[in-house]
């Protein structure tokens, strides 16, 4: 493993709905298990080395409470934030919309026109209750210039994959930065 001044960190916030599984995304990331109850969430910051394409990344992971079209955009999930991971549930048509809601927050708060993102469809153990065609979820992310991943929590499908493209979409836009300067301090507050 690298020296810890060595590794790179990296700034994850975890963003969407309320329920369509932030927290079990992040749990079955960090510590490879599923809970079935359900626990809203306040605010929860997590950490994890990950290894992509040879280089250790010092990862801290910031599962949110869920929005919705009258949270307040809360600048703590811009500031010092590298890269985004935007959940809807496959079952859930107004979640998905909400991406779009939170996603324009981002944008707008951070004055960028893009930012490095995710788009997840979680829950697709769930396909019979689907809501959300895989087609409407890889559009928008193309939109986005983001990646776009199914998953699903509960049978741990592509939930790694979640953080490495995360990952990936950070590089793009900061390649071999330590630290990773984050999109948004290119504002100027005058
Ligand atoms: N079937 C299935 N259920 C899931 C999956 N992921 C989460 N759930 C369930 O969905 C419910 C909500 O999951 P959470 O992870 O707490 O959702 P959240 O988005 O963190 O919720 P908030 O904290 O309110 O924003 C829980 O009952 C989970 O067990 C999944 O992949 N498949």
């Amino acid at each position: 493993m690298a020296p810890a001044e060595n590794l790179k960190k990296r700034k994850i916030a975890v963003l969407g709905s309320r329920s369509v599984g932030k927290s079990s995304l992040v749990i079955q990331f960090i510590d490879n298990q599923f809970v079935e109850s359900y626990y809203p969430t306040i605010e929860s910051t997590f950490a994890k080395t990950v290894k992509y394409r040879g280089a250790e990344y010092d990862c801290e992971v910031i599962d949110t409470a869920g929005q919705d079209e009258f949270s307040i955009f809360n600048s703590k999930h811009a500031i010092g934030i590298h890269g985004y991971v935007l959940v809807y549930s496959v079952t859930s048509r107004s979640s998905f919309e909400m991406i779009q809601v939170v996603y324009d927050k981002i944008i707008d708060f951070c004055g960028v026109t893009d930012i490095p993102c995710v788009i997840v469809g979680s829950k697709v153990d769930l396909d019979s209750s689907r809501q959300v065609s895989t087609q409407e979820g890889e559009k928008l992310a193309q939109s986005y210039q983001g990646a776009f991943v199914e998953t699903s929590a509960k049978t741990n499908l592509n939930v790694g994959k979640v953080f490495e493209y995360c990952l990936a979409e950070i590089e793009k836009r900061a390649p071999n930065s330590q630290t990773g300067e984050p999109q948004q301090s290119r504002c100027l507050v005058m």
